[in-house]
């Protein structure tokens, strides 16, 4: 017998699921029973396409038993694919997958969300040691002869040895499969129990393709009430039946729900849901559902894809991340085509005509009702847009063919409306002559609202949306245009020309001798400095060049490491000429204080920026010495 250490990491893992999840303990058999119910889709997928194993009888199904008393057990079996003692090291032993640091960081000591987060991580056999004192795995692999016994009580190590001939548990399995047989503990003995089982399978696997069988022990009574005797009973619990092929009317939105949890590992609810038959050409069914609260990996490159591929009904993939483009990566469904080959390989897949074909439509379609709800539903649409506008916006640059409809569907904060607002809407609420949709990018939004680049366009009512999400630096300018509307960021040299007045012309040509005394202070830490057109309240601004990077966009590139290669962009300063300070600065000779307090109008503009300067110190030396000759 072969003794093994479970991977560091198994042990971290089981060490927090056995403490904080036990209030939702009752998951363990969803998880079992989904195991099952993939080694099932996989052996069924295997008899249809590999020569070896068409000829094999297969009848999928699940069987759960279960025995009260002192030992009190539950039993777990499938003849599906099974395992032989290699696989039963690498995958009850390991944990295979990138994301367990990141599941250990995510638990929030809240039993209710991390219960969500197991199945998502693909740890689910692990949380039958919330309920076991120990677990053995009986399993044979498809196609090999020897039934493997695996047995742990969780602790550290778990060993794997040839079931003996004498071993009656492994003779239960007749055929390729798996037998999990858990040990129940004081807080598992609840579920050898009839009721509970039937209760937690009806809850989250009525609707998996495959039936599940419970056996029990009845006791019979006569008229009178009294017992006559007790038979063993085997009943399907399950309707095992693939619920996206019914027919639309026949089902409740209660099954709909039901079915959602029993395939998303989500022990919550769905946000809404699209159930599309299509016949014709191509016939297919898919069946999406938007998650209320978004995947908890879905802004991690190794997010797992929530979209099954089913052919026929039959269980293809699960891995597959070409099903839908990336940026929706947060719906859970099933795709279902009746036209595809079974034995279709991720090659064949990504160029396959008819999966494009099924991709474009259930993309337009999807977008259709995202703009439907958005028109018919505006709170379900409110809360789609606080988990999923950030995903849509990488729509807008990855996806150049539903451009329009995306443009439709994100939001943006605002200083007009209130929460979000789309831009049919800003449209609407534009000014008469207004040239221009208007809008300010940084990473904080208090900063951005207290702007001085705000100042002008506030003064005139134009509104200007406000975009402090990371990802708009990187959509939004490449946008250009909402329909006919050109757009144009605040803080770009360009924008502020839209402001002009003739009046301006004047005061631009009496503010040039402070213009001038500026720039010789500044010397090369400015690009340029210009009479502002945008302030009202403040002395002065930093803008960037038309073709220059804003400030953000170049501390994000210094983030991903590409700092070195960039060339130092200077921003412009634009000073207000209607501002005391620069009025004043008209008849400043005094070279060191017309030094000072340029250096100072600078430093202040990048500071409301959020940006941080280099040489703080410089920065309250020159504030002291100007505070110091004003008393
Ligand atoms: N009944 C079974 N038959 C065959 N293989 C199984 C069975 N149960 C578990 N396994 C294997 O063990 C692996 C680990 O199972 P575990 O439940 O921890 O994660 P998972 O099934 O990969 O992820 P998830 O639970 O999120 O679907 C599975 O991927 C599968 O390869």
């Amino acid at each position: 017998m072969a003794t093994h250490q479970f991977q560091t990491e198994v042990g971290q893992l089981l060490h927090l699921i056995t403490h904080s999840l036990y209030s939702h303990k009752e998951i363990f058999i969803r998880e079992l029973v989904s195991n099952s119910s993939d080694a099932l889709d996989k052996l069924k997928y295997l008899t249809l396409t590999d020569d070896k194993l068409k000829e094999m009888s297969f009848d999928p199904k699940i069987h759960i038993n279960f025995e009260e008393g002192d030992e009190p057990r539950v039993i777990v079996q499938d003849n599906g694919l099974g395992m032989n003692d290699a696989d039963l090291s690498e995958n009850l032993g390991t944990i295979a997958k990138s994301g367990t640091k990141a599941f250990i960081g995510q638990l929030t000591g809240d039993s209710k969300k991390d219960s969500n987060l197991i199945g998502q991580f693909g740890v689910g056999f692990y949380s039958a040691f919330m309920v076991s004192d120990k677990i053995d795995v009986y399993s044979r692999k498809v196609g090999e002869e020897i039934t493997w016994h695996w047995s742990s009580d969780g602790k550290g190590e778990f060993t794997i040895e040839k079931a003996g001939d004498d071993d009656a548990e492994a003779d239960k399995l007749d055929g390729p499969g798996t037998r999990i047989v858990c040990h129940l503990n004081e807080e598992g003995k609840e579920f050898a129990n009839r009721w509970q089982i039937q209760e937690v399978i009806k809850k989250y696997s009525n609707h998996i393709a495959f039936t599940i069988f419970l056996t029990y022990e009845k006791t019979n009574y006569d008229d009178k009430g009294e017992e006559t005797g007790k038979e063993t009973v085997t009943e399907q619990v399950n309707s095992a039946n693939a619920l996206w092929k019914r027919s639309k009317s026949e089902i409740s939105e209660e099954e709909y729900k039901e079915f959602y949890k029993s395939i998303s590992h989500d022990g919550g609810e769905p946000l809404f849901w699209l159930h599309t038959q299509a016949e014709g050409t191509l016939e297919y069914t898919t069946l999406f559902y938007v998650p209320k609260t978004a995947p908890f990996d879905m802004n991690y490159a190794e997010y797992k894809p929530g979209v099954k591929l089913y052919v026929r009904r039959v269980f293809i993939t699960d891995d597959e991340k070409e099903l839908l483009p990336t940026y929706l990566r947060f719906l859970k469904g099933v795709i279902d085509s009746e036209d595809l080959p079974l034995n279709v390989s991720r090659e064949i897949l990504q160029q396959n005509r008819i999966m494009t074909n099924i991709r474009n439509a259930s993309v337009n379609k999807i977008l259709a009702e995202f703009k439907r709800i958005a028109l018919e539903d505006p709170d379900s649409y409110k809360e789609f847009i606080e988990q999923y506008n950030r995903p849509l916006k990488e729509g807008l640059y990855t996806d150049y063919s539903h451009k329009e409809d995306l443009m439709e569907l994100v939001r943006f904060k605002s200083t007009k409306a209130e929460g979000y607002t789309s831009l049919a809407e800003y449209s609407e609420r534009m000014l008469p002559d207004q040239k221009a949709i208007y809008y300010i990018t940084g990473d904080k939004e208090s900063t951005l609202r207290n702007s001085p680049l705000l100042e002008a366009y506030k003064k005139k009512d134009i509104e200007v949306l406000i975009m402090d999400d990371d990802i708009d630096e990187i959509v939004v300018p490449g946008l250009m245009k909402y329909k006919e509307t050109d757009l144009k960021a605040v803080n770009r040299s360009d924008a502020g020309e839209d402001l002009n007045e003739k009046a301006d012309k004047k005061k631009e040509k009496d503010t040039k001798p402070v213009v001038e005394k500026v720039q010789k202070a500044l010397g090369d830490r400015v690009k340029e400095v210009k009479v502002s057109v945008r302030l009202a309240d403040s002395p002065s601004c930093i803008v960037v060049d038309e073709s220059d990077p804003t400030f953000q966009m170049q501390s994000m590139m210094k983030a991903m490491g590409q700092g070195a290669e960039l060339p130092e962009i200077k921003p412009i300063l634009e000073i207000n000429p209607d501002h005391e300070i620069v009025q004043k600065l008209k008849d400043l000779d005094d070279e060191e204080r017309v030094s000072d307090i340029s250096s100072l109008l600078l430093d202040q503009a990048l500071l409301v920026e959020g940006i941080q300067l280099k040489d703080p110190a410089d920065f309250v030396k020159k504030l002291n010495r100007i505070m110091g000759g004003a008393f």
